[in-house]
């Protein structure tokens, strides 16, 4: 080795060393065979031993996990592996290890291991977790149906009555219950959601009702906490109500008319001052009429019925949704906002939305992202909206228009005509305005609507009306 070659090669470790000590996880260099090589300062604290000593041990010292040191011998990359580490006062803490394998050639020569503790959550990240997102000011929409809803919604928040919101799925049942929470006087407590759809049957039950230590093989020391001791002077929300088995049903019924719950494997009585919200998509009647679903607790839990009504019969609020959601994402994205073509508009409102708001929201998320400059045409909506309809027969759908025909004879695409008037040709704007009131109707409302739509002012949409008219 030159004395060039020497000096780069002490820089290089010291450039090394230095990058070790800036991270605070411990962090241990090991040969093939696990002896340490190099530690950092977080190992030194870790393990409160000097950097000498612990280049004299071995990582089966510090984790004493077989497996660990198959994967060094083995060179095996490794990602949030779990494992305990002991600690300098013999104390065992559970980390995630991260391996970086060292090769010479074909060769595993040793590794970097990097262990971070896996910190329990802390009494304020768990109350952190059960606070509400939504109130009523974020159920967006104008229409009829909506308004009606948030009404009884915020009448019925303040009582303890339990609550049943039926819906299709993505219509935002757990936005109004959340609301809900919210606005009552139970709203500094927790508001726990429990979807029974997506917990095993097996596990349903411990999740709900909690367990005592020793109920079942692999029960956790102490017992546990099932979500209504958790919900304790708050909202429990129960999603999905229709997906649970007859069985829970049957213990359910039993919770809403005594008020206390037993933990599985125990015998306490443990009262639950807990208000319920269920929601389901599923046609409950029909499921009573079939035998899978409860007619006592059906009862039981409409005893305040919600309906939410999915997006294809409230189609006025596609207006205000679309525009919350293009700036929501924008904004978020750092994206410029963007504008509809007339056709491409349309076929929004024409689509009948199975998913509901989530799908609207979706959809406006990946024409945010697409990069197609600012004027959304047919062709840039996702497929399935799209649906078959071609360009011409999007043209079709329009009251017969020759200036929109004329506006496509340059090199725009022949749906692309922008709904922001701004600089379209006359005609093109007469149409576009005729289009917009035919869209939105005739009443005060619709023309606020057509205005904002078209981004002109209500005054100045009544004066090219007026315009229109005189000719
Ligand atoms: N009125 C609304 N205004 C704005 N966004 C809404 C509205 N309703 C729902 N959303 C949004 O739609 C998405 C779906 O809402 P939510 O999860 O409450 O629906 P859900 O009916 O409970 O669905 P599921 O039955 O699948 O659980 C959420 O991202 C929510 O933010």
């Amino acid at each position: 080795m030159t004395g060039q070659e020497s000096k780069d090669r002490k820089l290089l470790l010291q450039e090394v060393e230095g990058l070790l000590t800036f991270i605070g996880q411990p962090v241990l260099v090991v040969d093939a065979n696990g002896r340490v090589m190099h530690a950092n300062h977080a190992a030194e604290h870790v393990w409160q031993r000097s950097l000498a000593v612990l280049l004299t041990k071995n990582l089966q010292a510090f984790a004493p996990s077989a497996k660990l040191l198959d994967f060094v011998k083995k060179g095996k990359p490794l990602r949030d592996f779990p494992v305990e580490i002991v600690d300098g006062s013999g104390k065992r803490l559970p980390c995630l290890c991260r391996l970086h394998p060292l090769y010479i050639g074909q060769q595993p020569e040793g590794a970097i291991l990097q262990f971070t503790e896996q910190r329990k959550e802390s009494e304020q990240e768990k109350n952190r977790r059960y606070v509400t997102r939504y109130t009523f000011a974020d159920i967006r929409g104008n229409s009829e149906a909506i308004r009606a809803l948030k009404d009884s919604a915020a009448k019925i928040a303040k009582s303890d009555s339990t609550v049943l919101i039926r819906g299709e799925s993505g219509t935002g049942k757990e936005v109004l219950a959340q609301s809900i929470h919210d606005a009552s006087s139970r709203r500094s407590g927790p508001f726990v959601a429990i979807n029974c759809a997506a917990i095993p049957e097996a596990l349903l039950e411990s999740e709900l009702f909690g367990y005592e230590e020793g109920a079942f093989t692999g029960a956790k020391k102490g017992g546990k906490a099932g979500r209504f001791e958790l919900a304790l002077h708050g909202t429990l929300f129960l999603d999905e109500i229709g997906d649970m088995p007859p069985f829970l049903q049957a213990k359910l019924l039993r919770v809403l008319q005594e008020r206390r719950i037993e933990r599985v494997g125990g015998s306490e009585s443990i009262p639950v001052d807990v208000r319920l919200i269920a929601a389901t998509h599923k046609d409950l009647d029909a499921m009573i009429v079939s035998g899978q679903f409860r007619e006592d607790l059906y009862y039981r839990l409409h005893v305040i019925p919600l309906h939410v009504p999915p997006l294809r019969e409230r189609k006025d609020d596609l207006y205000d949704l679309i525009h919350y959601y293009l700036k929501l994402f924008a904004d978020k994205l750092g994206k410029e906002s963007k504008r509809f073509s007339a056709q491409a508009l349309k076929c929004l409102i024409d689509y009948h939305w199975p998913g509901n708001i989530r799908e609207l929201e979706n959809t406006l998320e990946y024409i945010v992202n697409l990069e197609i400059g600012d004027l959304v045409t047919i062709s840039s909506l996702p497929a399935i909206i799209r649906g078959n309809r071609t360009s011409e027969e999007a043209l079709a759908v329009l009251p017969q228009a020759p200036s929109v025909a004329a506006s496509a004879h340059a090199s725009v695409p022949p749906d692309a005509v922008p709904i922001r008037l701004g600089d379209s040709s006359e005609q093109a704007e007469v149409q576009l305005l005729l289009q917009a009131i035919q869209q939105f109707g005739k009443s005060t409302e619709g023309k606020r609507k057509a205005a904002e739509f078209l981004g002109i002012s209500v005054a100045t949409l009544y004066r090219r009306l007026q315009k229109i008219n005189r000719k």
